[in-house]
């Protein structure tokens, strides 16, 4: 087997799971291992969303809902903190920014909203259907649930300090988009000194297929490792309940 990366204590010989991923296995104690749930509302993962309107292919959507579903099974009897991310504005958009910001010119949403006047005030907006996270993956008691405005679900939200003060040092990435907010965060989370695994088959692109392989290529070779559900429910599955 290659060499592993140790991370945090586990570097210290604490007691720590093997996570098989690329670019080489990962050893980290759960204690301080966080899987960040991005984005997983019925804007980016339910026809009628957001990005269905917006007219991209949510096909997928649906097989990263039950992977994730799996994930957070695991996750929660191995005692591993969860942080679900929601992003969106305030209803009247004025978190989206105007004309001086770049979101209100590249938000497909914003966007989508000034081509059909008629779904103005309903997509990302706090409060609505489209905003919420989609049923199959309901938070419960113990996990945290942040907003965030932007791609980076680490910019201008409380995701650093939330993770920082319980210690954690390796962030295991699922959601929607692969190619979007889950790479942005991913990489800030690289700056910030996070170890970031990304679950491939547990998140999903925006655009063509040809973007999940850039992602994953990135990943792999210069932030991160990437890794699998049935490696994460493999691994983290054998640690007895608590
Ligand atoms: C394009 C887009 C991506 N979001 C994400 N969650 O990756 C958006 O929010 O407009």
């Amino acid at each position: 087997m290659e060499q592993c990366v140790a991370v945090g204590s586990a570097a210290a010989g604490a007691a720590a799971v093997t996570l098989p991923a690329r670019p080489e296995p990962i050893r980290v104690v759960p204690s301080e291992t966080a899987v960040v749930v991005i984005d997983m509302q019925n804007a980016y993962a339910s026809p009628g969303g957001y990005v269905d309107l917006a007219g991209f292919d949510i096909t997928g959507a649906a097989g990263t809902i039950s992977k994730i579903a799996q994930v957070l099974g695991v996750a929660r009897d191995a005692g591993i903190q969860i942080v679900y991310l929601q992003n969106g504005w305030d209803p009247d958009y004025r978190e989206a920014g105007g004309p001086g910001s770049p979101n209100w010119h590249k938000s497909n949403a914003l966007k989508t909203m000034r081509a059909r006047p008629d779904l103005s005030g309903q997509l990302l907006a706090r409060g609505g259907w489209d905003y919420a996270l989609v049923d199959g993956l309901a938070p419960v008691e113990g996990d945290i649930v942040l907003g965030k405005t932007r791609y980076s679900a680490f910019f201008n939200s409380q995701l650093d300090s939330v993770l920082r003060s319980r210690g954690i040092r390796m962030i295991v990435f699922v959601g929607i988009a692969t190619n979007v907010c889950v790479e942005s965060t991913l990489r800030d989370g690289f700056h910030l000194e996070y170890f970031g695994v990304m679950l491939e088959d547990a998140t999903h692109h925006l655009g063509p297929p040809a973007m999940q392989d850039a992602t994953v290529y990135n990943v792999e070779k210069f932030f991160g490792w990437v890794s699998t559900t049935a490696d994460f429910c493999g691994s983290f599955g054998q640690i007895p309940k608590e």
